[in-house]
C-alpha cells in the first residue's frame, strides 16, 4: 500500500515539474509507442485473466487498494495496516490459488503466439480438404453411433498436445486412418477399445482407451455422467474439441473450452466442427490485410474463450432450419469460470443470434480502457523512478565574448562585473552524465546591446566623460546536445554589468582588471 502511495506521490511531483514529456519529438513518439505496446500487453493479460476465476480476485485486489488509499488519506492507521498486510499475503496466495488458471492462460498465450490458425495439424498441403474429410467421417460415425445408442468420446487434438492423456493408463496407440467405420469399430460395445476416449491427431485416429482426468468443476446436470464430464475436463485442460455420443440418450454433444452443448444431430455437429476447425469458414473468406489479421489475432482470444458459447451458436444453422421447431443447440454446461454466465445458464436453450451480456469491465472496450489506464500508470511510474530528471551544478564557467567588434568601433575599454558564472542544468540522468564543464558555453554577446546603450557608448567615445554601465544577459548552452534534451534552471550571475570608459581614463585609473571571481564561501550558497 505504501508502495502505491509513494508511487502516486512521485508521479504527482513529476507532473508538477512538467518533466514527464521532456525530450525531442522522437522521444515523445517513442514514449507514445511505449505506452501503446504496454497497453497491448496489459490488454492481452487482462483478456486472458477475464476468462478465469482470477478475474474476480483481481477486482477484489483493486478494490482493496482503492479502499487502502482512501483510508490512509483519512489517516485511519489501523485499517490501513490491516489492508497493507492482507495485500502482501494475497500476492503470494494469488499465484498458488490460481495456478491452474494461470497455467491455462499461459498455454493459450503460447498457442496463439506460435500459430495464427486454430486448425487441425493436417499434413497435406490442401489441409482444408482433409479437414472436411475428417469432419465428414466424424459426422457419419456420430450419426450412426447416436442412432444405435452407442457411447463414444472423441477428442480432436488441436494446438495443445494431449500426450498427458494418451500416455497414461491403458491407452492404446493406433495411429490408424480416420474413417467413420474405424470410429464405429472402436466404440462398438464388444470392442476392447470402446472404453474411454479416442484421440484424433491430424487425419489419424492416434489413440484409444484414453482416460481423461476429471476436474469436477463443471455445472453439469446430474443426468449426465462421467463421459460428459470427461469431455468437459478434456476441453478445459486443452484446446481440444470433445465430442460425446450418449449411450443412454443417443444424443450428440460437443465440449469446447469447458462449455458443453448438445447439438440436434450429426449435421449440426458438422457445422460446429467446421466453425472450429476450418479457418475463416464462417467469418471472413476474403484475404485479410495485416491490420485485420492482427485484429482477428487478438479477437481470437475471445472466440476461443469468452465467446466460445456464442461461437457454438453461430456455428449452428439458423434457428428456422429446425422445421419441426426443435432446438438446434442446448447448452448443457457452462464453464464455471466463463464470462458468459450472465448470458447462458445450464440447460438453457439459446437463440441463434443471441448476444452475450457481459459486464462493462469484461467487454473489449472495458478491457482496452483498463489496459490503457494501467499502461499509462506504469509508464508514469517508470518515468518517475527509473528515467529520472535530475540537476547538476557546474562552477566557474568562463564567459565567451561574442561580436567584440560591436564595441571596438567606439574605441572604448570595458570591464565586466564577472568573468564566469555557475550554471545549474536539468536533464534526464543518462543525458546529464554525458555533460562536462567543458561542454557548457556561457556567452556574452555584444550584438545584443540595445540601441539606447549603443547611443550612450557613441556619446562617451565622442565626449570622453563619465563611464557608461550597461547590462548584458549571459546566454548558456551545451555543445553537442540538442536544446530539448536539457534545461538551464539557473545561472549565477545571469546578468553581467559591463562598464565602458575611454581608453585614456583606463590608463590613468589602472583598473583594467577582472571583477573578482566569487569566493568559495559565496559558491556554497548555491549548493
Ligand atoms: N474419465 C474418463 N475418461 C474417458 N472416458 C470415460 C471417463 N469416465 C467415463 N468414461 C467413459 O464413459 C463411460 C461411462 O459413461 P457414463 O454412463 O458414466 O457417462 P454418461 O455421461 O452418463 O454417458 P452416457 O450418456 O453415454 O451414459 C465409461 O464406460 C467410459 O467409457
Amino acid at each position: 500500500m505504501n508502495v502505491v502511495s509513494n508511487l502516486i506521490k512521485k508521479i504527482i511531483v513529476e507532473l508538477r515539474q512538467g518533466f514527464l514529456l521532456f525530450g525531442s519529438p522522437l522521444d515523445i513518439f517513442i514514449m507514445l509507442l511505449d505506452v501503446f505496446v504496454t497497453t497491448c500487453l496489459f490488454y492481452f493479460i487482462l483478456k486472458l485473466l477475464s476468462e478465469t476465476r482470477a478475474w474476480q480476485l483481481l477486482k477484489g485486489v483493486v478494490f482493496l487498494i482503492i479502499c487502502g488509499q482512501i483510508f490512509s488519506l483519512l489517516g485511519l492507521q489501523a485499517i490501513s495496516f490491516l489492508l497493507n498486510s492482507a495485500l502482501s499475503f494475497l500476492a503470494i496466495t494469488l499465484l498458488v490459488l490460481f495456478q491452474p488458471e494461470l497455467r491455462k492462460a499461459l498455454e493459450t498465450l503460447g498457442r496463439n503466439t506460435l500459430s495464427f490458425s486454430q486448425t487441425l495439424p493436417f499434413d497435406s498441403k490442401d489441409g482444408n480438404v482433409e479437414i472436411y474429410a475428417a469432419i465428414s467421417a466424424i459426422k457419419l460415425a456420430c450419426a450412426q453411433m447416436s442412432s444405435e445408442y452407442t457411447g463414444a468420446l472423441i477428442l480432436i487434438e488441436r494446438q495443445t498436445k494431449l500426450g498427458e492423456i494418451i500416455e497414461k493408463g491403458q491407452s492404446v496407440i493406433l495411429n490408424a486412418s480416420l474413417s467413420a467405420t474405424m470410429l464405429e469399430q472402436i466404440f462398438y460395445k464388444g470392442s476392447p477399445l470402446h472404453d474411454g476416449a479416442c484421440v484424433i491427431r491430424g487425419n489419424k485416429i492416434y489413440a484409444a482407451r484414453c482416460h481423461v482426468p476429471l476436474s469436477g468443476s463443471t455445472r453439469l446436470n446430474r443426468n449426465y455422467g462421467t463421459r460428459h464430464r470427461a469431455a468437459i475436463s478434456a476441453s478445459e485442460i486443452s484446446d481440444a474439441i470433445a465430442i460425446v455420443c450418449s449411450e443412454e440418450q443417443g444424443s450428440i454433444s460437443v465440449a469446447v473450452d469447458g462449455n458443453l452443448i448438445k447439438v440436434k444431430d450429426a449435421q449440426v455437429l458438422a457445422h460446429v466442427l467446421q466453425r472450429f476447425l476450418v479457418p475463416n469458414t464462417v467469418k471472413n473468406k476474403e484475404k485479410k490485410t495485416l491490420w485485420q489479421e492482427l485484429k482477428s489475432y487478438f479477437n481470437k482470444q475471445f472466440e476461443l474463450n469468452a465467446d466460445v458459447l456464442d461461437d457454438f451458436v453461430k456455428a449452428t444453422p439458423s434457428q428456422d432450419d429446425g422445421k419441426d421447431g426443435e432446438k438446434q443447440t442446448t447448452v448443457l454446461a457452462v464453464a464455471e469460470n466463463s464470462a458468459n454466465l450472465n448470458g447462458y445458464t445450464s440447460s438453457q436453450t439459446v437463440k441463434a443470434n443471441s448476444k452475450l451480456r457481459k459486464k462493462w469491465g469484461q467487454t473489449r472496450t472495458g478491457i482496452q480502457v483498463t489496459a490503457f489506464v494501467l499502461a499509462a500508470f506504469v509508464w508514469l511510474y517508470v518515468q518517475a523512478t527509473t528515467n529520472v530528471v535530475s540537476s547538476k551544478r557546474f562552477y566557474d564557467v568562463k564567459f565567451m565574448i561574442l561580436n567584440q567588434e560591436e564595441v571596438d568601433k567606439y574605441e572604448l575599454d570595458y570591464r565586466l562585473s564577472a568573468w564566469q558564472t555557475d550554471v545549474v542544468i536539468q536533464a534526464r540522468e543518462r543525458n546529464l552524465r554525458g555533460i562536462n564543464s567543458s561542454d557548457i558555453q556561457a556567452q556574452l554577446d555584444f550584438a545584443n546591446l540595445k540601441e539606447e546603450d549603443k547611443a550612450k557608448l557613441q556619446r562617451l567615445s565622442e565626449t570622453n566623460k563619465t563611464p557608461v554601465k550597461v547590462n548584458l544577459q549571459v546566454k548558456i548552452n551545451v555543445t553537442d546536445k540538442p536544446y530539448y534534451s536539457y534545461r538551464i534552471t539557473s545561472a549565477n550571475p545571469v546578468n553581467v554589468e559591463v562598464t565602458f570608459w575611454p581608453i585614456l581614463q583606463k590608463n590613468a585609473a589602472g583598473t583594467n582588471e577582472a571583477a573578482p571571481v566569487p569566493s568559495k564561501s559565496e559558491k556554497s550558497k548555491y549548493n
